[in-house]
C-alpha cells in the first residue's frame, strides 16, 4: 500500500509520456535539447552558501493533491520575477498537470522572465521526459528515488550529464539516499514529506543531511515555514532549501522569501548582492 499514491501518479505519467511521443518524436526533442546554449549552472549556484549563506530554491506550484488550489490566478512569470528580487537562488517550476495544475508553459514563462536557474520537477518515468525538459529551457530535472529502480536512475543521470542538466535527486529515507549516492548522484534533495501521510518533519533532513559524505550537497524540501525552520536547518549543516506552499501562498512573496533568506522582511538590503 505504500507506494500507492506515487505508484498511481507513475502510472498516469506513462500513459502521458506514451501520448506526447506520438506528438513529438523524443528524437526531435533531443535535438533541441543538445542543441542548447542557454543553460544556467543550477548545481553550482547551490554547491556554494552564496553571499547570506542560505540558498532558496523558490518554487512555483498552482495547486497540491493534499491541499488543493495554492494561489488563485498565479502568474508565473511575474511570481518568477517576485522569487527573483526576494534574493531566490534558483527556481523550481512543477510541470505536472494531473495533480499539480503546472505546464511546460509555465516553465518556459517563469524562465524566460528572470535570470535564474530553473528545475523542471515533475515524475519523470523516462528518457523522454529529460530530453523534454532540455527542450523547454530547464536546467535541472528532479528524480525522485523511491520512483525509479536502480538502472534507470543510473541511465537517466547519465543522460542528464551528456544533455547538460544537472539533477536533484530526491530521497526520503536511509536506504533511498544509500541508492541516490551509490548512482552517483551529487545533489541530493531529502524531502522532509511522507508521502504516505502527507506530514513534514524537518527532522528527515536532519537526519539523513549527517548522513552524507564529501561531495555531495544537500537540499532540504518541503515543509519549511519560517525563518526558524531555516535556521534550525542551517544549524545541521544544511544550506540549501526548497521552498514552496510558504511562498506561493504568501501575499507578499518577495517579502517572504527576503524573511527566509536573511532574516528580515524589509529591502533596506540590496536583494541582488555586491559581487
Ligand atoms: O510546498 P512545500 O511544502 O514547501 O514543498 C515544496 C517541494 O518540496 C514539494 O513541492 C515537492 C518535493 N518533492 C516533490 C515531488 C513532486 C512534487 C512536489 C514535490
Amino acid at each position: 500500500m505504500e507506494t500507492d499514491f506515487l505508484s498511481r501518479i507513475l502510472r498516469k505519467k506513462q500513459e502521458e509520456v506514451d501520448a506526447a511521443r506520438k506528438r513529438v518524436p523524443e528524437a526531435v526533442l533531443r535535438e533541441r535539447a543538445e542543441g542548447r546554449k542557454d543553460r544556467r549552472p543550477f548545481l553550482e549556484r547551490l554547491a556554494s552558501p552564496g553571499p547570506w549563506g542560505v540558498n532558496v530554491i523558490a518554487e512555483i506550484k498552482r495547486a497540491s493533491p493534499s491541499k488543493g488550489p495554492l494561489r488563485p490566478n498565479l502568474d508565473p512569470a511575474a511570481l518568477a520575477r517576485s522569487y527573483q528580487r526576494g534574493g531566490a537562488a534558483a527556481l523550481s517550476v512543477l510541470t505536472d498537470g494531473p495533480h499539480f495544475r503546472g505546464s511546460l508553459d509555465d516553465l518556459k514563462a517563469a524562465r524566460s522572465a528572470v535570470g535564474l536557474p530553473v528545475l523542471r520537477k515533475d515524475f519523470m518515468v523516462s528518457t523522454y521526459q529529460i530530453y523534454e525538459a532540455g527542450a523547454w529551457g530547464a536546467d535541472a530535472v528532479l528524480l525522485i528515488v523511491r520512483a525509479l529502480d536502480d538502472g534507470f536512475l543510473r541511465d537517466a543521470l547519465a543522460l542528464c550529464r551528456d544533455t547538460g542538466l544537472d539533477a536533484l535527486v530526491e530521497v526520503h529515507a536511509e536506504d533511498e539516499l544509500d541508492r541516490a549516492v551509490e548512482a552517483g548522484a551529487r545533489l541530493i534533495g531529502i524531502n522532509n514529506r511522507d508521502l504516505k501521510t502527507f506530514e513534514t518533519n524537518l527532522e528527515t533532513s536532519l537526519r539523513l543531511a549527517r548522513r552524507l559524505g564529501e561531495g555531495r550537497i544537500p537540499v532540504a524540501e518541503s515543509g519549511i515555514r519560517d525563518r526558524s525552520d531555516v535556521e534550525r536547518l542551517l544549524k545541521g549543516g544544511v544550506r540549501n532549501f526548497l521552498v514552496g506552499e510558504t511562498l506561493v501562498r504568501a501575499s507578499d512573496p518577495e517579502a517572504c522569501l527576503r524573511a527566509l533568506v536573511w532574516g528580515r522582511r524589509d529591502d533596506s538590503a540590496p536583494s541582488e548582492p555586491p559581487r
